[in-house]
């Protein structure tokens, strides 16, 4: 009865499938987890094997009206069998438990994601970010200013973050000071130092990752991301730079999952777009990475404080006395000018949407009153 599939059988729980997922399938629905999305369809893996599934009417419906409702990578489908074709059909996607988003979104009353008509979700349903941070870059140093802006993405995700310092190796002195400064910028973050190559540290970062748990790893291009998944598959999964730089091929000739499981238990979650995130989006999540300069920031005089030229400013004799790093303060203060204009432009496309409702409604009233008898 069921459709034929395309590879072996998938055991739901090393999914990441759980009993609160499994509260929210709806009654005779098949569960599986989307592997890939492309236009309109999405790779789901289920219990019965890999299935390629288009979207139900009422899924399109509703990603017409909010983009972030629209499957992802990550996220758990509720899948019904269309017969008498005998396919099975994307028939709802069950409530996320963490996602990334980009673009204008927020966190409504409830908890929940909503979207102003404009966001996208990267990856849904991510346990674990690892945010990794080369020890030496070509010839830059580690960048901290980046694991910030990372951290601060994974905690808004919902997913825990846990920054790696990568390619350890070619930082042999002054190593224990760099993981130093990044837990001081990291608060309430594990940092590990990482050896790829060598194999150094990299159980510790299996030991982040659950039997059942889902990974995406952050970082700059070069970073070492895949030299790193590639050493907990125990296998090339991803083509790292030199392999790609070999084939002189474009870097996504070719389909592949943007989800799979680990040998050793766990699950990784790579796409173009997980790679490319980094620069929007900043929100509250700046108030936890920068929870060391907030505090300071309440000890000010003025509740509205801006730190520019107050009397009785916290902020400002922290950064005399030398306890407040210059750099840090410069970080906090960026990010929050970025995580105003984010607020500003959401606001001003809400506006934009409730105006363009009204506008429909009102001609509705009209067209209605004019053809009344
Ligand atoms: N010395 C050293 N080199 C490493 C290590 N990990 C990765 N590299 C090298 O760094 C280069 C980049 O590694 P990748 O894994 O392709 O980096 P990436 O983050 O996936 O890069 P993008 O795909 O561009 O995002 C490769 O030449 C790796 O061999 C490490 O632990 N030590
Ligand atoms: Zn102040």
């Amino acid at each position: 009865m069921v459709p034929p599939a395309r590879s072996g059988l998938f055991d739901l729980a090393s999914l990441g499938w759980d009993d609160s997922f499994a509260a929210a399938l709806p009654p005779g629905a098949v569960p599986g987890r989307v592997a890939r999305v492309d236009r309109g369809a999405a790779e789901v893996l289920a219990a019965d094997g890999a299935h390629q599934v288009r979207y139900s009417a009422k899924v399109r419906r509703l990603a017409a009206d909010d983009p972030i409702s629209l499957p992802c990578v990550g996220d758990w489908a509720a899948m019904r069998l269309i017969m008498p074709e005998r396919r099975y059909e994307l028939e709802a996607v069950l409530p996320r438990r963490t996602a990334f988003v980009r673009g204008g979104v927020s966190r409504d009353s409830r908890g929940g994601l909503s979207g102003d008509g404009q966001g996208q979700v990267l990856a849904a349903n991510v346990d674990v970010v690892f945010v990794a941070e080369p020890a030496v870059h070509g010839s830059d140093p580690a960048d901290l200013g980046r694991v910030e802006r990372l951290v601060v993405l994974a905690w808004e995700s919902g997913a825990r973050p846990v920054v790696l310092v990568t390619k350890a190796d070619l930082l042999p002195q002054g190593l224990d000071d760099l993981l130093k400064d990044i837990g001081g910028v990291a608060p309430g973050v594990d940092v590990h130092a990482l050896s790829s190559v060598r194999g150094q540290g990299v159980d510790l970062v299996r030991g982040h990752l659950s039997s059942s748990g889902t990974a995406v790893v952050l970082g700059t291009s070069g970073a070492g991301k895949s030299t790193l998944v590639n050493a907990l598959a125990g296998a090339r999964v991803m083509e790292t730079q030199q392999v790609r730089a070999g084939d002189g091929r474009g870097r996504h000739t070719t389909v592949r999952r943007e989800l799979f499981a680990l040998p050793g238990g766990g699950l990784v979650i790579d796409t173009p777009g997980i790679r490319r995130v980094g620069l929007y989006d900043i929100g509250d999540g700046v108030d936890r990475v920068f929870s060391d300069v907030e505090d300071l920031a309440r000890d000010c005089r003025f509740a509205d404080c801006s730190h520019g030229t107050e009397p009785g400013c916290a902020v400002l004799a922290a950064l005399a006395s030398g306890e407040l790093p210059e750099r840090r303060f410069e970080s906090w203060r960026k990010l929050q000018r970025e995580a105003a204009w984010m607020a500003r432009r959401t606001d001003a496309r809400l506006r934009e949407e409730e105006q363009r409702k009204w506008k429909i409604i009102h001609k509705e009233m009209r067209r209605s009153g004019r053809n009344r008898p």
